[in-house]
């Protein structure tokens, strides 16, 4: 097969030009672009979830001495690292190095970053006077991360992909309103119900500020955006419908027509649809779910994105590439197909069966 045709999964084969941008520039569109607006790509576009850091020793080398949220504001690290998974595995895509919580801490809410547990908030957020320390973001709050983003868009390869993300309201408001990582999020949904209108007017804050922080990757290059609703999980569809969609719709309406749009969660089976709906072209599916449901569920109306059990990864080859091929095979009857894990890469996975997946991914789907 002539590498360059570019090849849907399903065996379609197009012409080339289908695989170039618009306006006549020339310029290839990222393989994972293609596939989340369902065009025909040469392969299976791969990335995983938290590729970046944890499992790569050449990170944990620069993070050494670095704290955290400081690594996120420095572009020379923040690019490099945001670099690092691509060149090691060959993934399709980079996903931009930062976190949820940083574009609440560059609006001046007290909060750090605290190793082995995760975001902590200085003072917990629980009455109306809390919104006051959630301004708007501005460009000029975060222009490291403009320039970070131009950096790793600048390095990357034109078939390649920058994907940039923020926190969805609510998993956001979970962590201002527990003021740490929760297990039950009771804080959370006793305000929700409680005072639906603080609730209301919080997630409106936290949706401008995502919003905010996805417009301004997408303005410095980014070429696609995913919006982790990690913890949604724990809400029925009810109260997904009522205190979550509307808020998550806005952050998602920021970037729309621009760049393709990602939503994921964790244990959101229940949820496919409604977060199809809220506004992606892209729905990110758990390991808990299969595709071919994921699929009936969304109506088809929408790529998806998944879902290999990041536990599998410590697996003999045999059952886990055999995983992997039904993944893949499952996703060929998508509109569109973005090979990922069901959630975020292990701390102790090695590295090299990353590599080994993508590769495996490119070969049984095409390249
Ligand atoms: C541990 C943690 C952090 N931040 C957070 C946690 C989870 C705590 C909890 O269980 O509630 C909060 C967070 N940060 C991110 C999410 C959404 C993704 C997810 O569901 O995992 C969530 C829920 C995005 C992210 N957070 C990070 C990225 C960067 C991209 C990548 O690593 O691939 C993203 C998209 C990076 C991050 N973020 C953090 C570290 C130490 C790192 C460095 C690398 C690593 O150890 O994973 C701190």
């Amino acid at each position: 097969m002539d590498p360059n045709v570019p090849q849907h999964p399903t065996g379609t084969s197009t012409s080339a030009e289908q695989n170039t941008a618009p306006g006549g520039e020339g310029g290839v569109v990222p393989t994972l672009v293609a596939a989340a607006r369902g065009e025909a790509t040469p392969h299976t576009p791969v990335w995983f979830m938290r590729q970046a850091g944890r499992s790569l020793p050449e990170y944990r080398a620069l993070r050494e001495g670095n704290a955290m949220l400081e690594a996120c504001r420095r572009p020379e690290l923040c690019t490099e690292i945001t670099l690092q998974p691509v060149r090691r595995h060959d993934v399709d895509a980079a996903i931009f190095f930062s976190d949820i919580v940083v574009p609440v801490q560059a609006v001046g809410v007290d909060l750090d970053i605290v190793p082995g547990v995760g975001p902590v908030v200085a003072e917990p957020f629980r009455t109306r006077a809390d919104l006051d320390r959630l301004p708007e973001l501005t460009p000029d709050m975060v222009t490291d991360i403009t320039e970070s983003v131009a950096g790793v868009r600048a390095a990357l390869r034109s078939d390649q992909a920058l994907i940039g993300f923020a926190g969805a309201p609510f998993t956001l408001a979970s962590y201002l309103v527990e003021g740490g990582p929760s297990k039950n999020h009771e804080n959370t949904k006793a305000l929700m119900h409680g005072d639906p209108e603080l609730w209301n007017d919080l997630c409106e804050r936290l949706a401008a500020i995502a919003g905010a922080f996805l417009q301004v990757q997408v303005d410095a290059g980014a070429d696609a955006v995913q919006l982790f609703d990690s913890w949604v999980g724990y809400l029925n569809r009810a109260d997904y419908q009522r205190f979550v969609a509307p808020h998550s719709a806005r952050v998602l309406a920021s970037v729309e027509g621009r760049v393709p749009r990602i939503h994921f969660g964790v244990g959101t089976g229940e949820l496919l649809d409604l977060m199809g709906d809220a506004g992606a072209e892209v729905v990110g599916v758990d390991y808990r779910v299969d595709l071919a449901d994921a699929l009936e569920r969304t109506g088809g109306r929408h790529a998806l994105q998944g879902n290999l059990d990041p536990a599998l990864l410590f697996a003999p080859d045999e059952p886990l590439m055999a995983r992997v091929d039904e993944i893949v095979e499952a996703g060929r009857k998508a509109p569109g197909h973005i090979f990922n894990l069901g959630h975020g890469v292990l701390p102790t996975t090695d590295p090299d069966v990353l590599t080994r997946v993508t590769a495996r991914v490119h070969e049984t789907s095409g390249r």
